[in-house]
């Protein structure tokens, strides 16, 4: 559960990064997350308010790794809030490796759509891929049609020869999902694994425990502790020496904050504060694995983990 690095030997050009799906509200990009990633489980244990940074899914294979991560969404900024928003946006849209921009085959690019492409313009030599999504919602001559005008969007707010790759894709048939993953891929540098295989997104539990100390851990503090707290489950282990039907699981985690100032807020006076989040969260867990367990949680400061979605990496996301 604890490693953070990948035990499978890797191929010498083996590719790993972070890859973001942008696109209007309802342009299909959740559920192509899901068809690319499969039934694997999103990891939630690093979600923040803001969905910034959250890892949406891992893509597994033998010649590389696509780790999606969700932004809040591109909006028009209408507020100042809406202003931030964006600047967060922005701040993600540099720091990952690829952009994918999901237009729907079945409805005309409008204003929305132009907006992000505009945006997505101003951040500077990133590989952007076209996605025209739900190409099954239109016949053949409506979908070349379409790829036709994405890409002479491309062109006239790219410049050049606008989108790195043009791809329809149906994430409701299957229909080129496994090319966009190919596409995407081949735009990750090459990397080991930043995560290993099929750890955290294969185990729904730690998830759930995870995201239950999360909760506990904010509770009554969100205000001091808005976006900075990551939890990792190191292991969740049977104390041995146990009887059969007196069982006790170990279970070993460890909250990140980013300053020392929120491990302080985390902790409490004498360590009151975090003897109550252990409470808390010990009685969810109890109820959700049906078993005892002894809850051994550690703070730690790992700076601007947030802002740097490799840390995440290393920090077992
Ligand atoms: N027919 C068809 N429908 C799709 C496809 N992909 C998504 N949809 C549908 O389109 C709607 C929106 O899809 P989402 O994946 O939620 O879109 P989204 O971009 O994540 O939307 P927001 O969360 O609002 O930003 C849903 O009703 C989906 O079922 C597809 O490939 N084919």
């Amino acid at each position: 559960m604890a490693e953070t690095s990948a035990g499978h030997g890797t191929a010498p050009d083996y590719r790993a990064g972070f890859a973001v799906l942008v696109g209007r509200p309802n342009a299909g990009k959740s559920t192509l997350t899901n068809a690319l990633v499969g039934q694997k489980v999103a990891i939630t244990s690093a979600k923040p308010q803001t969905t910034r940074h959250t890892i949406r899914g891992i893509v597994h294979r033998s010649d590389g790794q696509l780790i999606l991560v969700d932004t809040p969404g591109l909006h028009r900024p209408r507020t100042l809030l809406g202003q931030r928003l964006n600047d967060l946006v922005a701040e993600t849209l540099s720091e990952v490796d690829a952009i994918g921009f999901c237009i729907p085959a079945n409805e005309r690019i409008g204003p929305g759509d132009r907006y992000i492409a505009n945006q997505l313009a101003g951040v500077p030599r990133k590989p952007i891929v076209a996605l025209v999504t739900k190409a099954d919602l239109v016949d053949r001559a409506a979908l070349a049609e379409q790829l036709l005008a994405v890409e002479a969007l491309g062109r006239e707010v790219v410049g050049g020869e606008g989108w790195s790759d043009l791809v329809p894709v149906s994430a409701q048939d299957g229909y080129q999902v496994k090319t966009v993953e190919d596409v995407l891929i081949g735009h990750m540098p090459s990397s080991p694994p930043l995560y290993p295989d099929g750890e955290l997104t294969d185990e729904p539990e730690a998830v759930m425990v995870a995201e239950l100390i999360r909760e506990a851990a904010l509770e009554g503090v969100r205000d001091e502790l808005p976006h900075s707290l990551a939890v990792v489950v190191e292991e969740i282990v049977p104390r041995e020496g146990r009887s059969e039907d007196n069982p006790l699981l170990d279970v070993r985690v460890n909250l990140f904050v980013e300053r020392p100032s929120q491990k302080a807020i985390i902790i409490g006076r004498g360590g009151s504060r975090l003897r109550e989040v252990g409470t808390a969260a010990r009685r969810g867990i109890e109820a959700l694995l049906g078993t005892r367990i002894y809850l051994d949680l550690h703070v730690k400061v790992a700076k601007d983990w947030q802002r740097d979605p490799k840390q995440l990496g290393r920090l077992g996301f």
